[in-house]
């Protein structure tokens, strides 16, 4: 395995993570580097076969010394009885959790007037259920007695999210699930955090980084990742940090148009000055 996390290697021998949607993107740039960081890996989400070859195209990575392994499981976590069966095979086989990110997600782009019910049911199960139903389950099973580490990874829904409505509403609440839960489960030594990561591609990013553009900003999130599993941020619970390079702080992408829809100024003085203001030329 190329060595690309900078990380000490070794600092997760042994431990076990579960990454949802493990198999694509940004799960697969974060299961890597655990793995390279000797960490056994579950890598889990609906379409097993491309979960199996990207399971197979790890494992020719992993060096023989290496104690890290690679499984890819199925399961859909918007289905509770499959997470729970998905829990229980990790730890038939692997025999701990140490490690939930909790990184399977997505949505379509539409403006709210036209999602239909059963699309705004079926992102915000996916993406708040779904990510509820694997903390959950994680926790009765393996972290309420041993502790644990949870990050998920929500979006940068921090000005809301026009034209995708559902998903901005669903990592708003996972961002405070993660509070929720990081209190609740402060005494049992589990840490819940999130990763809020900015756009990954962009046009400027592949021109300043020609081919490295797209992995190499999927690897800063990893990187956020493994230190917020790391005994590094021991005391960082309950908190979201974003990887965005500054985009939440500046960038929008929509603008309100031009309109007149304003609502009528008081009858007086202002209402006055505001006609002026907008029509200078009314008062001439
Ligand atoms: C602008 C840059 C910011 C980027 C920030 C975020 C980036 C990312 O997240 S990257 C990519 C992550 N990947 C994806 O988001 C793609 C995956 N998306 C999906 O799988 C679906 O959108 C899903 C989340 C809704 C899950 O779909 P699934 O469980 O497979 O359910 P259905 O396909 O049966 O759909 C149920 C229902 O949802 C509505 N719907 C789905 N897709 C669309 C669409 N493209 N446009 C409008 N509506 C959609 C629709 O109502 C579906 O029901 P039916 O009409 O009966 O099919
Ligand atoms: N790329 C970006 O710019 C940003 C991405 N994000 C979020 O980061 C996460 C990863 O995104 P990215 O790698 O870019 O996109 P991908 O589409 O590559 O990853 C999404 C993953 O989630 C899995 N998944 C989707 N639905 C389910 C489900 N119901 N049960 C289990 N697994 C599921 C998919 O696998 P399968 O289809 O096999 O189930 C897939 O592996 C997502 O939550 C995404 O929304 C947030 C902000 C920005």
């Amino acid at each position: 395995m190329a060595a690309s996390s900078v990380f000490r290697p070794g600092l997760f021998n042994h431990k076990v993570a579960i990454v949802t949607g493990g198999g694509t993107g940004i799960g697969k740039a974060i299961s890597e580097e655990l793995l390279e960081l000797g960490c056994n890996v579950v890598i889990s989400s609906r379409k097993v076969e491309r979960l199996e070859a990207a399971a197979e195209e790890m494992r020719q990575k992993i060096p023989a010394s290496s104690p890290a392994r690679v499984t890819p499981l199925q399961c859909n976590i918007r289905n509770e009885d499959e997470v729970k069966d998905l829990v229980s095979s990790v730890l038939k086989r692997y025999g701990r959790i140490d490690f939930l990110v909790n990184n399977g997600g997505g949505q379509f782009s539409s403006p709210a007037e036209h999602m239909s019910s059963k699309g705004w049911k079926a992102v915000i199960d996916t993406n708040l259920t779904g990510t509820f139903h694997c903390c959950q389950q994680v926790y009765a099973a393996w972290m309420k007695q041993h502790g644990g580490v949870i990050v998920n990874i929500i979006a940068d829904m921090w000005k809301g999210f026009p034209g995708m409505a559902h998903t901005g509403a669903a990592r708003a609440a996972v961002d405070n699930l993660t509070k929720s839960l990081a209190i609740e489960w402060a005494a049992s030594g589990v840490r819940v955090n999130s990763v809020a990561p900015g756009t990954i591609f962009s046009k400027t990013a592949m021109e300043n980084y020609k081919d490295l553009g797209p992995s190499l900003f999927k690897m800063s999130i990893s990187s956020a990742v493994c230190f917020l599993l790391s005994p590094g941020a021991s005391y960082i619970s309950g908190d979201t940090l974003r990887v965005d390079a500054g985009q939440s702080l500046y960038h929008s992408m929509w603008e309100i148009p031009n309109h007149s829809a304003w609502p009528e100024a008081p009858e007086g003085e202002n209402q006055e000055a505001l006609k002026e203001l907008l029509n200078p030329k009314s008062k001439l």
